[in-house]
């Protein structure tokens, strides 16, 4: 099978690293192609996204989550050490635990049902999107068919995980009223596991990439890896940010959820569910759009509270007058601005949705 990625054939690629070296290297890949990087996580992080964006990262993750200790599996059985695979099972028991409710995917059961899903819908994973399964399913495919040390180093991403993890969980706390601390508990975990687990990965593949070519194949299994991480969140981004296309079977707001959640869904999809290009924006009855004479500054005034907008937003705002899409305004701005429409689109109901979160924007 040829590489999944041509590797430059210089001279420098041709030269055996140093350990420190490599794991330069290794880090550079990150630096420039974690998922940390990703709109999707940035919106996620920023508290840009709105609740049921969140379900469906919530829900897709369940999936990756569900199908790591069948990768770790794949990776033990095809170690002939006895004490590498006594290194290695300690994966297997942080993700299945020792016991029924135990263990990293019993957490992340939790955080889905924290946000409002019933356990078996999403352990069912009929909601998910079929390019998160593919991902997935790629990286255990890789795990078998690859040799040891590409598998073991195609789980290096986990060397960069830390800093999202807090990034994560600081930004999710702050900027969610319905996250709480026990929701995203599944976290706190990590942040000793994930550690440990990288150090061992990266010792190891340090001590047996021992020619420039294997040394190559190690960074190409962590970029492997670092491109399953992003095409999970670009399908997110396409299906539920923007241009908002969910495919078929996959989850659509509303379902999967215990009854209360639903509930409070439906009655916020009158007001400010998700906006795709389709619907038609308004400013809720009591919020207005403003110029501050004295601070020069233009805001939505909300009953008690004021949104201080930038230039950018006025001129969206401008075009919401109740009647047009989302889709006309994109399409007069890209007049006005002589921009592509599609990029205009996107942007837009980025910003809308999170006028939508705050309240002050409805369809
Ligand atoms: O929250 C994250 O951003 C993140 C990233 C990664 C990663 O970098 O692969 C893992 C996890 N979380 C994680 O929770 C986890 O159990 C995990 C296992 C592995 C792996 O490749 O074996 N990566 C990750």
């Amino acid at each position: 099978m040829t590489a999944p990625f041509p590797t430059p054939v210089t001279d420098e690629s041709q030269r055996l690293l140093s350990p420190d070296e490599l794991a330069a290297a290794l880090r550079d890949i990150g630096a420039r192609r974690y998922h940390n990087l990703h709109p999707f996580h940035r919106l996620l992080h920023d508290g840009k996204l709105n609740k049921d964006q969140v379900r469906a990262w919530a829900l897709n993750r369940y999936y990756y989550q569900a199908m790591i200790p069948i990768k770790d599996a794949a990776v033990l059985a095809r170690m002939e050490d006895a004490s590498l695979r006594r290194i290695w099972r300690q994966r297997i028991v942080d993700h299945d635990g020792d016991a029924p409710g135990d263990g990293g995917i019993e957490r992340w059961l939790k955080l889905a049902e924290g946000v409002g899903f019933t356990r078996d819908y999403v352990e069912s994973t009929q909601g998910i999107l079929s390019a998160t399964r593919f991902s997935v399913d790629a990286y255990v495919h890789f795990v078998k068919e690859r040799s040891l040390l590409e598998a073991i180093a195609s789980s290096l991403t986990e060397m960069f995980s830390p800093t999202i993890i807090s990034e994560r969980v600081a930004g999710m706390l702050k900027n969610y009223d319905f996250i709480t601390k026990d929701t995203l508990a599944y976290f706190d975990k990590r942040l000793t596991q994930a550690p440990r687990d990288a150090d061992f990965a990266l010792d190891y593949v340090q001590q047996h990439a021992t020619t420039p070519q294997l040394q190559r194949q190690a960074m190409a299994a962590l970029t492997f890896k670092c491109n399953v991480l992003w095409t999970q969140l670009d399908a997110l981004y396409f299906a539920y940010v923007a241009p908002g296309m969910i495919p078929p079977d996959a989850w659509t707001p509303g379902t999967g959820l215990v009854p209360e959640a639903a509930a409070t869904t439906t009655a916020q999809a009158a007001g400010t569910g998700t906006l795709g290009p389709h619907d038609v924006p308004r400013l809720p009855r009591g919020v207005r759009l403003r110029h501050d004479a004295v601070r020069d500054q233009h805001v939505l005034l909300a009953p008690e509270r004021t949104f201080d907008l930038d230039a950018n937003a006025v001129a969206v705002l401008e075009y919401v007058d109740g009647t047009r899409t989302v889709r006309d305004i994109a399409g007069l701005l890209a007049e006005k601005f002589t921009a592509d429409r599609a990029v205009i689109e996107a942007d837009i109901l980025v910003m809308l949705n999170d006028l939508a979160t705050k309240r002050v924007l409805e369809r």
